[in-house]
């Protein structure tokens, strides 16, 4: 098996559009077992809270820190994964957060414009030398309520955020101005199809209206030079252990513990 691998290309095209799209970065099969052990996983399920849009709907999470030896663990620590973060980041990468975004029919909530800066600045971290990489476990479309960015916005800097119903939300006007100077992306992806983006890129999603759920992991990742100056996770500048390409396909992890150091609901 040749599992993908992140170039210097690669890294050119996310350091001028904020974002990189890898289809098929997990094969088929590696869905099929992250997937499935993911909706049959009651720990998931029990450490799932919920964030309620503008409009009330509601969209679903389970985010935990420290890595483990969870499959979603042996996604985020394999050697194609933190390579290509390694290569985006310039650095050496430790793993800041994972969760779990479901996002179920009809009832799936929208997220407002934000960056992720925009959150992990009050974190304490220094620079934004952090980016996110979400794995599509189910087919994300403009009807489910893909993820949608401004091509380029992250060399805006960080721009001021401030609280929009429950969720944290970037300053409109800002946006306005950016999605129409820089044009907004529609990111639609096949389950397996992996995106990688920096951590002040402009991005939403829509609520999701239709009658297929839109699931996905993201990993955060830090470069651990950046270590945060508070909060009291260690994760976000401790030393990865890496982990071989195949061990996702030898079903190397189960589910979610319950001892995992999950955010509080
Ligand atoms: O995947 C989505 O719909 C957006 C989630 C997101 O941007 C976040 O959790 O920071
Ligand atoms: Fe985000």
């Amino acid at each position: 098996m040749s599992y993908k691998k992140l170039t210097l290309k690669d890294k050119e095209t996310f350091d001028r559009d904020g974002y990189l799209l890898i289809p098929s970065f997990l094969e088929k099969e590696e869905v099929d077992i992250l997937y499935g052990i993911a909706k049959e996983d009651p720990i998931i399920n029990k450490k799932s809270y919920d964030r309620g849009d503008k409009e009330g709907l509601r969209t679903k999470l389970t985010l935990w820190y420290s890595l483990d030896d969870s499959i979603y663990s042996t996604l985020a620590r394999c050697d194609r994964m933190v390579s290509g973060v390694e290569i985006l980041l310039n650095g050496e990468a430790a793993h800041f957060h994972s969760k779990l975004m479901q996002k179920e029919p009809k009832v799936g909530g929208a997220w407002e414009w934000h960056q992720d800066y925009g959150y992990w600045y009050r974190d304490g971290f220094l620079f934004p030398d952090m980016l996110s990489v979400l794995t599509a476990l189910t087919s994300a479309t403009k009807e489910n309520g893909c993820l949608q960015v401004i091509k380029g916005s992250h060399k805006m800097g960080r721009v001021e955020h401030g609280f929009s119903g429950e969720q944290v939300g970037a300053d409109m006007e800002r946006v306005e101005e950016a999605k129409e100077r820089l044009g907004l992306v529609y990111v639609e992806m096949n389950p397996g199809d992996t995106l990688f983006f920096h951590s002040n890129l402009l991005h939403r999603s829509n609520s999701n209206r239709s009658e297929s759920s839109r699931w996905s992991l993201i990993s955060a990742y830090n470069k651990i030079s950046n270590k945060p100056f508070k909060g009291t996770n260690t994760s976000s500048y401790t030393p990865l252990e890496r982990v071989p390409n195949d061990y996702i396909l030898k079903k190397k992890g189960k589910g979610m513990s319950g001892e995992a150091d999950f955010k509080q609901k």
